[in-house]
C-alpha cells in the first residue's frame, strides 16, 4: 500500500473549503445568529424540516460543499447503489464484490427501480414479507404475546431502535424483548420476564455462524426444554440463504434475507421485520417501509437541498474534514428514540471507519467520525458540561418531534411536558452557537460550537422509516465523498481470531491439559483469573 494524492483531497472544492476553513464564520460574534439567518438556513424533504442555520456554514461554504458533492458525482453513485451495481468492493484486492441492496427491501410501493439485481432483489424482499403476513395469521390465532429477538450487531441494534421508536404503536399485548451479548445474564433477564408458554423467539443472524447468537440459540432452547415445552413450536429463523441456520426443519419457520444486505442496513429486511410486525402489526411496518422508500427517492435529487441525506453528508464533512472536528453526537429529544444513537454508531462507524481507498490507497485525510449520543433532556443532565465548555467542540445532530407520541401530557406551571421538551432542544441549539460572554472565565460559554436540528411531526412509522433512511444515504454520501467501501467490515474479524484462540485455551484449561504454548499473551490473562 502506497501513499498518493487522495481523490478527495485532490479535487478543487476539497481545496476550496480548505481555505475557508482557515476563516470560517464564528456564530457567537454579534449579529452572526439572526432570525433571518435560521429562517433561511431550513431544508425540507417528506415533511421533515432540517435547521442548519446553527453549523458554521456561509453561503461560499454551502456552495463549494455543493460542488464536492458533484465532483465526486455522489448522485451517479447513488443510483448506481439502488441500481444493484457491484460496489461493495476492493480493486485489485480479494473483497467482497456484492452489490449493495437494502433499499430493495422496501422498493414496492410505487417506482420500482428497473435495474435487474434491483428488481430482482425487491421482488425476493416482498416474497418473504408476504410469507410473513401469512406466518403472523397463523400466529394471531394463538395466544402469543411476547417474541424475543436473538441476535448482536446489525441483527439486534437496528432492530431494537426502531421497535423502541415504535412501541408506542404496538398491538395490545404485545411485547419483544431482545437478547445480544454472550453475557448469560443478558438471557437469563430476559426470560425471567416472559411466560415462555406465549413466547416466540426469533433467531436472527445473516451469516448463521456468529458465535454469541449460536450460543444463545443453544441457551433459550434448552430453556424451553426445562419447561417442558417444544422449541419447534416457538422458535423461528432469520438468516442468508444458504447460511449454518439455514434449516428450516429446525425452526417453526424461516425467513431470509441476502448477502447484499449488509447487517447494519438490514432493519427493513426480515432482520427488523419479523419482530415489528408481530409488535405493531403489518400496516403500521408498512408504514416504517414507504418512509424509508421515501428517503431513497429523496437521496436520487441532484439539488442537495432537495435532498436531506446528502445535505446533511456535506454539512457532517465540513464540520468533520475541515473544521477538524473528531466527534458527532445524535442527540434525539425523544425517549423512544434512545438507541437509536447506538443503531448509528454501527451503521456509521462500521461503514466509514476505513483508512484505505477502493483502490486500497492508504488515505492522507480522515474518514468517519465517532458517533455517540444519548436522549435530550437527559444528556443535559450528563454530559454537555462538555459540549458547552470542554475543549473539544462537539458537532450536535439534534433529531426533535413537535408531537409527543402517546399524546399523555400535563401543563405545569403554564406548559406541557412536550413544549418544556422542545423549548429545550432550541435552547441547547441556540446557546451553543451563541455563547454568553463573561467577566468570569468560569461562567464564559464559548458558543460557535455548530449543531442542526432534524424536526418531524411525530415519531410514527412513516416519520422513523424517513429518518432511519436519511441516516443510511447520509453515511453512504459520505463514503462516496471520501472514496471508501463504506458496505463492509474487515476490522471485525482479527478480534474473533484471537477470542477464539483464548476459547480453545478455556477449553484445554478445562480439561487441565497444557493450553499456555498455544497463545502465551492470552495464557496471562487465564491464569490470573485462577488468583481471583
Ligand atoms: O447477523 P450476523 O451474521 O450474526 O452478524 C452480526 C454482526 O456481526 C459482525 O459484528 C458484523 O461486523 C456486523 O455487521 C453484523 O451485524
Amino acid at each position: 500500500m502506497g501513499w498518493a494524492m487522495s481523490a478527495f483531497n485532490e479535487y478543487e472544492a476539497t481545496k476550496r473549503l480548505k481555505e475557508l476553513a482557515e476563516k470560517p464564520i464564528d456564530l457567537s460574534k454579534e449579529g452572526a445568529l439572526t432570525p433571518k439567518r435560521l429562517e433561511q438556513m431550513v431544508a425540507s424533504n417528506l415533511n421533515l424540516k432540517l435547521f442548519y442555520g446553527t453549523e458554521r456554514v456561509t453561503e461560499k461554504v454551502m456552495d463549494a460543499l455543493c460542488d464536492l458533492a458533484k465532483e465526486a458525482k455522489v448522485i451517479d453513485k447513488m443510483h448506481a447503489m439502488q441500481n444493484g451495481e457491484i460496489i461493495n468492493k476492493i480493486e485489485g484486492y480479494e473483497s467482497e464484490e456484492r452489490s449493495v441492496l437494502h433499499t430493495a427491501m422496501r422498493d414496492f410501493f410505487d417506482r420500482r427501480v428497473e435495474a435487474e439485481a434491483a428488481k430482482k432483489a425487491s421482488t425476493e424482499a416482498y416474497a418473504e414479507l408476504e410469507k410473513l403476513k401469512m406466518f403472523l395469521d397463523t400466529i394471531d390465532k394463538q395466544n402469543f404475546t411476547d417474541i424475543i429477538q436473538v441476535g448482536i450487531g446489525g441483527s439486534e441494534l437496528g432492530p431494537k431502535a426502531i421497535y423502541l421508536g415504535l412501541e408506542a404503536f404496538s398491538r395490545p399485548n404485545r411485547r419483544a424483548h431482545f437478547v445480544s451479548n454472550v453475557d448469560p445474564d443478558d438471557a437469563a433477564n430476559v426470560l425471567n420476564r416472559v411466560d415462555l408458554g406465549k413466547t416466540l423467539v426469533v433467531i436472527v443472524s445473516k451469516s448463521g455462524s456468529t458465535l454469541e447468537t449460536r450460543t444463545n440459540e443453544e441457551l433459550v432452547r434448552k430453556r424451553f426444554l426445562d419447561v417442558g415445552l417444544s422449541p419447534q413450536n416457538h422458535i423461528i429463523a432469520v438468516t442468508g440463504k444458504g447460511s449454518p441456520m439455514d434449516d428450516p426443519k429446525k425452526y417453526r419457520a424461516s425467513f431470509y434475507m441476502w448477502d447484499f444486505v449488509g447487517g447494519r442496513y438490514s432493519v427493513t429486511s426480515m432482520v427488523g421485520c419479523v419482530t415489528l410486525a408481530f409488535a405493531i402489526g403489518m400496516e403500521k411496518l408498512l408504514e416504517f417501509l414507504k418512509g424509508a422508500h421515501a428517503m431513497d427517492k429523496v437521496a436520487l435529487n441532484e439539488d442537495p437541498y432537495q435532498n436531506l441525506p446528502l445535505l446533511s453528508a456535506l454539512l457532517g464533512i465540513w464540520n468533520h474534514n475541515f473544521l477538524g472536528l473528531p466527534t458527532t453526537a445524535v442527540i434525539p429529544y425523544s425517549q423512544a428514540m434512545s438507541r437509536f444513537p447506538a443503531h448509528l454508531q454501527q451503521c456509521d462507524m462500521e461503514s466509514n471507519g476505513k483508512r484505505i481507498d477502493k483502490q486500497g490507497k492508504l488515505l492522507d485525510h480522515w474518514t468517519g467520525p465517532i458517533i455517540w449520543g444519548e436522549p435530550g433532556t437527559n444528556g443535559q443532565h450528563s454530559f454537555y458540561q462538555l459540549i458547552h465548555q470542554g475543549t473539544i467542540p462537539v458537532p450536535v445532530e439534534f433529531v426533535g418531534f413537535c408531537k409527543s407520541q402517546r399524546g399523555i401530557d400535563n401543563e405545569y406551571e403554564g406548559t406541557t411536558s412536550q413544549e418544556k421538551l422542545l423549548s429545550n432542544l432550541f435552547a441547547q441549539s441556540i446557546g451553543l452557537a451563541t455563547g454568553k460572554k463573561s467577566d468570569n472565565p468560569n461562567k464564559e460559554f464559548p458558543g460557535n460550537r455548530p449543531t442542526r436540528i432534524l424536526m418531524a411531526k411525530q415519531c410514527d412509522p412513516y416519520s422513523i422509516g424517513a429518518i432511519l433512511a436519511l441516516y443510511e444515504h447520509k453515511v453512504a454520501f459520505q463514503g462516496f465523498v471520501w472514496n471508501i467501501n463504506s458496505f463492509d467490515q474487515e476490522g471485525v474479524q482479527l478480534g474473533k481470531v484471537l477470542a477464539n484462540k483464548i476459547i480453545s485455551q478455556f477449553q484445554k484449561m478445562r480439561k487441565g491439559e497444557e493450553f499456555e504454548k498455544d497463545f502465551p499473551l492470552g495464557a496471562v490473562y487465564l491464569n490470573h483469573l485462577k488468583e481471583f
